[in-house]
């Protein structure tokens, strides 16, 4: 692999998009995960994938990344067939994805210096880009602890940290702020700020409006498995007051109401 450079990611004129995806299919059994997607996500923005639990956001990134194999349908990152050029595809991209495995018994330094490693990027670089990451996402203090000792907040950092190593040209993230606490959210939203600022795009996907509201520019609102809007977020905002009301006007209330619930609480 050639040596990795302090490149930007500028999309020119007339380069593919991001994400393509065609007719994208997944069943479980008689559970239809992913119900026949098309999407067209742009190179060179923070896009949020959002939807209520089980719209199938998982399950499309997991297809989207080559993670998982789709039941029919075509998809393409940076202008290449994920299931036809997987090689290709894994070069460009980087992926945090949900419920992430790590090598536990790495310190959190060891980890990403395998990764660099299986990356192709030169020892010496791997070193600079480990270290300055570690300083970065205030990881340093932890760089010899073991992956195994890391709390649930470390562990998407460090997670982070490896997704981004190889500079990325598309970064995936499945819910990257869940269980990371305030201050460390304000730091990876600093890190993926710069990210994006020189061109490169970043996928992710979460149920929490206000931060999808506060970061992307492009969202695709997903619901029972199909895309129900895909487009820039003020479109998508449209006339409603906020992001979270166009969402819940989309996607529409389920199910009883706590009112229910008349066993619970008050008097006993
Ligand atoms: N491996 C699996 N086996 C069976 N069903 C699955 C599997 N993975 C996902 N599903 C089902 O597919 C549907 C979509 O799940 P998915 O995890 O993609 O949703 P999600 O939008 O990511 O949800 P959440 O926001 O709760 O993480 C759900 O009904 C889920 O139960």
């Amino acid at each position: 692999m050639p040596e990795e450079t302090e490149e930007q990611h500028a999309p020119a004129e007339g380069d593919p998009a991001a994400v393509r995806v065609r007719g994208l299919w997944k069943r479980f059994g008689n559970q239809v995960a992913v119900a026949g997607i098309d999407l067209e996500l742009p190179a060179g923005h923070f896009i949020g994938l959002v939807g209520p639990n089980g719209a199938g956001k998982t399950t499309t990134l997991s297809m989207v990344t080559g993670l998982l194999r789709p039941d029919d349908g075509v998809v393409e990152v940076a202008g290449h067939d994920v299931w036809r050029d997987p090689v290709e595809v894994k070069k460009r991209i980087g992926v945090l994805p949900e419920g992430l495995r790590l090598f536990e018994r790495l310190s959190g330094r060891e980890l990403l210096a395998y990764t660099g490693r299986l990356r192709g990027l030169p020892g010496p670089e791997v070193d600079r880009r480990a270290d300055q990451l570690l300083d970065v996402l205030d990881l340093a203090g932890a760089r010899h602890k073991l992956v195994v000792d890391y709390s649930t907040g470390m562990r998407k950092k460090i997670g982070l940290a490896a997704a981004l190593l190889h500079n990325p040209e598309v970064l995936f993230l499945d819910e990257p702020f869940e269980g990371v606490d305030p201050v460390s959210a304000q730091t990876i939203r600093g890190v993926l700020e710069r990210y994006t600022g020189s061109g490169a795009t970043v996928i992710f996907s979460s149920h929490v409006m206000e931060l999808v509201e506060s970061l992307c520019d492009w969202v695709a609102v997903m619901a029972a498995g199909r895309i129900v809007r895909q487009g820039p977020l003020a479109e998508v905002r449209g006339s409603a007051a906020s992001l979270q009301d166009a969402f819940l006007s989309l996607v529409g209330a389920r199910g009883a109401t706590a009112g229910s619930l008349d066993w619970l609480g008050g008097a006993r």
